[in-house]
């Protein structure tokens, strides 16, 4: 993505694929499940940081058909080939998140902060994720010490 338009977008109750069960797997899930979208996780297992009771899990490697009818897919695997597939068998209504492979998402996830009805988003357009990470948690310290 070399030009990303900024959105905020309402994904309550919407389907959404999170391909692979693990570490990135369950931070994408947390952020999805606080904003009530519909989550299916399709991957033979699942980390014990995913709750399970929240998500329709699918116990099986990914398939094109498990995800056809999803609005946003995540590709979580740590198989880059598979990444790749999911990306390449989207049809052109759905929009994927590599995670593996910033240069074949269609979109990013940011750094967020949210309090008191403010949303404070950090992104380094791909290039840093750890960066992003470092500078939110500077806003928040500043934040908290700027209203103490
Ligand atoms: C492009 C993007 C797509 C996306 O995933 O949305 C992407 C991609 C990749 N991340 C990678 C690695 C890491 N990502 C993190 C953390 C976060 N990554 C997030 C977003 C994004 N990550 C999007 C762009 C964000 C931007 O524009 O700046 C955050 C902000 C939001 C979130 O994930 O919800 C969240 C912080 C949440 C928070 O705490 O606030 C950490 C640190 C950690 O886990 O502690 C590491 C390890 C250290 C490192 O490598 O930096 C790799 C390499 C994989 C590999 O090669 O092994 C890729 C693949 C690639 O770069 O192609
Ligand atoms: N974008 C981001 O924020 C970040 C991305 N990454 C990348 O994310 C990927 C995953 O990393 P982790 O979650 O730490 O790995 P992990 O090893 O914790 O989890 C991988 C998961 O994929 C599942 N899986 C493997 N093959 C599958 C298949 N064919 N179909 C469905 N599920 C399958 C496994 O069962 C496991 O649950 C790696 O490629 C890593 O480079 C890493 C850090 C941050």
């Amino acid at each position: 993505m070399k030009e990303p338009y900024p959105i905020l977008i309402d994904i309550a109750n919407k389907k959404i694929a999170v391909v692979g069960g693990g570490n990135v797997a369950a931070r994408k899930v947390a952020g999805l499940l606080a904003k009530n979208a519909k989550v299916t996780v399709i991957s033979p297992a699942i980390s014990d940081k995913i709750d399970s009771a929240k998500v329709t899990w699918i116990k099986k490697k990914y398939e094109r058909s498990l995800v056809e009818n999803m609005e946003l897919i995540f590709a979580c695997t740590d198989n880059n080939d598979v990444n790749e597939q999911i990306v390449a068998e989207a049809s052109q209504f759905q929009l994927v998140n590599n995670t593996s492979n910033k240069q074949q998402s269609s979109f990013y996830n940011l750094a967020v902060i949210e309090e008191n009805g403010i949303m404070i988003t950090v992104s380094t357009n791909g290039d840093s994720p750890s960066k992003a990470k470092q500078i939110k948690n500077k806003i928040k310290q500043w934040l908290s010490s700027s209203l103490s």
